[in-house]
Parts: structure tokens; sequence; C-alpha cells
């Protein structure tokens, strides 16, 4: 009897098993991915996105701090993320717009911090990246949670008692420019261009290089999502004013140097006294060898497309570790090894010893730290750093094809270079006098191809055969 009862339990057990297994199975949802290199970044970003990450980022935490760069869509967007983080009863704090390191700076006093930005991309694209408390980016994992909250519908909307409210707060820029003036040490006068492409850093970058003594001539220092002064990204081709600028000026030998940021102000792009625009793996070593030397650090972080010039810079004594592109990645690992400095060859700088958020305005205000510690000018302590030849393309690439593509090229690469590539972002195949780095842009419909060669015939040549082999796996994908 005992027997039957049992033996009846446990076909019950194993029909309710089945059951709920089953229903795992139906219900399980795909997960919308929404986040790349550096948070959301999209053409026409639609306002119900902005509305469901607000949604869910409200389900996690109480209050919330929110800024934007200068872009038309700016306003569309945090009015949609604030509807969502209301509706699940956060409290919104709106700081304006500020720069993306003050956002970064200012999320300490708070649980998270949204910055609405597409950073260096044309106007028409807005984005929204997600801050820690301690001034990191959202890592992949908590960007994942967010995701799959929206993917789920996973949302618990607050009732009319406990809906949240929006309050303003106006000191974030001043508590920011208060800590920057408190990490530096600058006590010579510079003469310094700095040109703000229209974006966040025209409200607070000038300032902070007239704070610290220097003569300061801003460009495109007015807010204009439209970016009429320039692009917002800061290359060589988007740069040609400001560098002509800054030799026009040195041609009365007053020494000028400029400092360029793009569209959210966490980058920076130097360009030395004869008008170069920087190189930034040497802007990398001299900025690391500074941090190296100042304090003592022995550790610093950089990204798996830093030059091979950055190791024999630094010699023997200094671990130079290699994540992931994007700032995101850096950050972790300057947490994760108590580094001091991490840098990226797209011009994102972070100085562990102030806080974690990539910060254009403090990088060139470090520069001119620098300047004045070795007591050199700019471009002859760029020259100092050895340098190879440093090619890059970049190959449209629609992003539903990015991962098949690169399945490809891992595959046809390691016959066509002989290699078994490094897999830390991409493909990176490491060759006897030079390397190619094949990588899906994480913020563009690009895959980027990197090369670095000892000379300029090895470099073309690998750069051809890059180009060729991701052609191959386009075409392959028709
Ligand atoms: N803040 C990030 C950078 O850290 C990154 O290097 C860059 C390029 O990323 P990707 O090459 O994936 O487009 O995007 C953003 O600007
Ligand atoms: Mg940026």
């Amino acid at each position: 009897m005992i027997y039957e009862i049992k033996s009846r339990l446990l076909n019950i057990a194993k029909v309710i098993f089945f059951l709920s297994y089953n229903k795992t199975l139906t219900t399980q949802v795909d997960i919308m991915r929404l986040f790349g290199t550096s948070g959301i970044r999209m053409k026409n970003l639609d306002p119900q996105i902005a509305y469901k990450v607000g949604f869910a980022v409200s389900q996690k935490v109480e209050d919330v701090v929110v800024a934007r760069d200068s872009r038309t869509t700016g306003d569309l967007i945090k009015s949609a993320l604030t509807a969502g983080l209301l509706s699940g009863g956060a409290t919104v704090i709106d700081i304006g717009i500020v720069p993306t390191p003050t956002l970064g700076f200012s999320t300490r006093n708070f649980e998270v911090g949204v910055m609405i930005t597409a950073s260096h991309n044309p106007p028409e694209y807005n984005g929204i990246k997600l801050f820690n408390r301690d001034g990191t980016p959202y890592s992949p994992e908590e960007e994942r949670e967010i995701e799959e909250t929206i993917s789920k519908n996973n949302f618990k909307r607050a009732d009319w008692s406990s809906v949240g409210e929006v309050l303003r707060y106006e000191n974030a820029l001043r508590e920011y420019r208060e800590h920057i003036l408190k990490h530096l040490s600058i006590s010579r006068s510079f003469n310094v261009v700095v040109d703000c492409a229209n974006g966040a850093s025209s409200v607070i970058s000038p300032h902070l290089f007239t704070d610290v003594g220097s003569h300061v001539i801003s460009l495109n220092a007015h807010l204009d999502g439209r970016f009429v002064g320039r692009m917002p990204e800061p290359n060589k081709e988007n740069l040609q004013e400001t560098m002509k600028v800054v030799r026009g000026l040195n041609e009365r030998e007053s020494n000028y140097i400029g400092i360029a940021h793009d569209g959210d102000g966490d980058r920076m792009v130097a360009i030395d006294e004869r008008g170069r625009m920087a190189d930034f793996d040497k802007l990398l070593a001299i900025f690391s060898k500074y941090i190296v030397e100042k304090t003592g650090s022995k550790v610093v972080i950089t990204t798996v497309d830093a030059s091979m010039s950055l190791d024999e810079y630094l010699g023997d004594k200094v671990k130079v570790v290699r994540t992931k592109v994007g700032d995101v990645a850096v950050s972790q690992a300057l947490s994760k090894y108590n580094a001091l400095f991490g840098g990226e060859p797209s011009g994102t700088w972070i100085h562990g010893d102030v806080h974690l958020t990539p910060d254009g305005i403090l990088s060139g205000l470090r520069v001119l730290e620098m300047m004045e510690y070795f007591d050199e000018k700019l471009c002859i302590l760029l020259d100092e750093v050895p340098s190879y030849v440093n090619l890059r393309e970049k190959i449209p690439c629609e992003e539903c094809k990015k991962s098949s593509v690169m399945k490809y090229v891992i595959e046809y690469g390691e016959r066509i270079f002989q290699r078994t590539p490094e897999t830390v972002d991409g493909a990176r195949f490491n060759l006897e006098n030079g390397w190619i780095l094949i990588r899906p842009s994480g913020t563009e419909p690009y895959i980027r191809i990197r090369v670095e060669g000892k000379d300029n015939t090895i470099a073309k040549d690998l750069l051809e055969r890059g180009i060729k082999l991701v052609r191959k796996a386009l075409k392959n994908e028709l």
C-alpha cells in the first residue's frame, strides 16, 4: 500500500516536472541584444528603447543621476528614459548637459548614472550608457541583466503613490571641477587651443584649462547637436582646421598645443607644437611612462589594438595588460589590477588616481602636467617613442552579418596567416614582424582592421591581406 502511494506520488511529480520543464521551454525568450562596446548606440535611436531601459533600471534602484550631451535628440531620449525610470518608482536627478566624465564622477553620490550620448558617432545617432557608483561603466553582465528584464517584460509599475519624481541638481559641474583641480599640479602657464566639437565638453573644458593658468583659445565651444564646427570623432580628417589653427599660431613661435574632444568629452586627442595630431600609441606610451615614473606603479592597462612599441618603451619592469577594445574593459581591468592608468589608442584615457570614468578633459590637463614634469615640449616627448607602421581600415558590414563574417575570418585567417589567432576581441594574428587585428566594431556598422608592421611594406601587405579576407567573408555572406 505504502509502496503504491509512493509510486503514485512519484508519477505525479514526474508529470509536474515534465509540464513545468516544457513550460520553461516554451516561455524561454530570446534576449534582445542592445548594448555594444560602449553602451547602446543607434542611428535614430527609438525613444521606446530609452523608456524600456529606464523602466528596467528602475526595477533595481531608487535613485538615478541622468545627463546628456548636446545632440538634437537628447531631450527626446532623456524624456523617454525619465518616463521609464519614474514609472518604476525611481527618483531621477537631472544634472543637465555635461560631459560623460562629469556624469561618471557624479554617480558616486547615487546608485546608477545614465548618460545619453552617442560619443563620437555622427549627429543622427544617439545612445545610452550606464555607470556604477565607482564611476566604472556597466559591465557586459550588468548590461545583460537589463536586456533580460526588457526581453522578458519583467516590469513592475509603481502606483500613483510611489511613482518617481525629477529633481534638478545644479552643482555637478562645480563638484567635478573642484575634484579635478585637487588632483593636478600645474604651475607653468601653457598656451592651449581647446576644440570641443560643439559637444558636452564645451560647458567645462575651456574653463578648466583657464583655471590651471593656461592661455586658452577655444574652438567649437558652443553646444550644437548638429556638430556644426566639425564632426564629433576627433580624427585626422575632422581635425584639419584645428591643426591649421595650431600651426598658424605657432608661426609666431608661441608654442601652442591643441586639445580636441569627441561629442561627450570622454576622449582627448592632442595636437603638438608642430600642428601634428599626436599618434595615439605614442601618447599612450608617454602617459604610461609618466604615471610609472611619478607613482612607481608597475602595471598599465591597454587594449588588444595597442602598438607593440608600448612594451618596448616601458621595458621589462612594467606589466602591460591588454583587454578587449572599449573603455568598459579598460576601466574594469584598472579596478582588477589596482592600476593607476589605462588607455586605448582611440584617445580614451582613464586616470585611476582621480576616477574610473574615461576623461578627455582631465587627460588634456594631464598632458600639460606631463610636459611640466618632463620639462619638455610635447613634440619632443612624442618623437622619443619608437614607432612602427600602423594602418587602419574599416569595412562596412551590417550588424546581423558581423558574427558570421568573424567566424569566416577566424577559420580562413588561420590558413592564410598560418597562426591560431588570439580571440580576446575579434581575431588577432601575431606574426614575426607585426600583427593584424580584425574585429567587429561595437559602436558602428563596420568590421575594423588594424595592422602594425616593422616597416611600410609589411604593414601594407598585411592590411591588403586583411581587407581581402574580410571582403571574401562578406561575399560568402551574400
Ligand atoms: N568609448 C568607446 C571606446 O572605448 C572605444 O574604443 C570606441 C570604439 O569602439 P568600436 O571599435 O567597438 O566601435 O567606442 C567608444 O568611443
Ligand atoms: Mg566618447
